[in-house]
């Protein structure tokens, strides 16, 4: 299956456009793992076990992993997830960008040291660096387009031939770019106007968006503003108010509880 037909699966066959965002931080960890020198792989395997029938995707972080020197239990969280929760698309959230020749590299790395099924790209520059995912025939690329954070203001909001960078990039990607369907955008949820805005100009692909939960975002209004005609097309991702929600002796069960809540609260608004 391809990486948007997987996320077809689970919007539609598992009734969820929840993404449980990987970011493995080991001083919120729970003390029963203080010590364990595979903390970064037991933590997140055990998140993975008590959300995978609630998600529609599984989104890791390089960052976390790597900064702790933890590539390896990034490639076994992998590879543990395709074996146990197959269903469930992996997003290496990466946010590579750079020229052709560095790209294929990047390219490689995830879909074939990682196998994720999808990357996250930044589009700064330009379509040659995008290019190399597309090789990968069936797997995903989500191109950051209207990013959460505040300072996406900077570049993303300013006004160029007649349209905001952020519209450019939406229209970009919906159709020039899209060579064989497989790019998405990210659309922060902390500006639901904007993602109503990317809806319109890409009415059918996948959007991930991040930043409901610890960044704030309103889930009604994201869903409003992002629901495509089969009241799919989301990938709505929250991390830090999954993964931390208890660092008591109940944190699976507490991280469970908030993803039911989260996902329950996106269908309500979806229906
Ligand atoms: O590409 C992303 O995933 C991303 C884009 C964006 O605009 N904002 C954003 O927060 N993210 C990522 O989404 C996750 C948000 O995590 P929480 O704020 O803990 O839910 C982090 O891994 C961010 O790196």
């Amino acid at each position: 299956m391809t990486f948007t037909e997987m996320l077809e699966a689970r919007w539609q066959g598992a009734d969820t456009l929840l993404c449980v965002g990987l970011d493995p931080n080991p001083s919120r960890f729970p003390a029963e793992l203080a010590d364990r020198p595979d903390a970064i792989l037991a933590f997140c395997r055990e998140i993975v076990d008590a959300t995978a029938d609630l998600v529609c995707a599984f989104k890791p972080q390089i960052a976390y992993f790597a900064s702790c020197g933890a590539e390896d239990q990034l490639e076994e969280l992998i590879t543990y997830i395709h074996e146990k929760h197959p269903e469930v698309p992996v997003i290496l959230d990466a946010k590579r960008g750079d020229i052709g020749s560095t790209a294929e590299h990047y390219a490689r790395e995830a879909f074939e040291r990682y196998k994720a099924d999808c990357v996250t790209l930044s589009p700064f520059m330009g379509f040659d660096t995008i290019k190399p995912y597309l090789a990968y025939e069936g797997k995903g690329a989500f191109v950051l387009c209207r990013t959460s954070n505040k300072g996406g203001d900077d570049f993303q909001m300013l006004t160029v031939d007649g349209e905001r960078i952020f519209e450019r990039i939406a229209r970009l990607a919906s159709s020039e770019w899209n060579l064989s369907g497989q790019l998405g955008l990210v659309t922060g949820a902390t500006y639901p106007a904007e993602i109503a805005s990317v809806r319109r100009l890409a009415p059918t692909l996948p959007l991930l968006v991040p930043g409901i939960g610890a960044q704030g975002g309103d889930v009604e209004a994201c869903v409003k503003a992002g629901i495509d005609a089969k009241k799919g097309g989301m990938v709505i991702n929250s991390g830090r108010a999954i993964l931390y929600a208890s660092q008591g002796e109940d944190w699976r069960e507490a991280a469970r509880a908030a993803a039911v809540a989260t996902r329950d609260a996106i269908n309500a608004a979806r229906r």
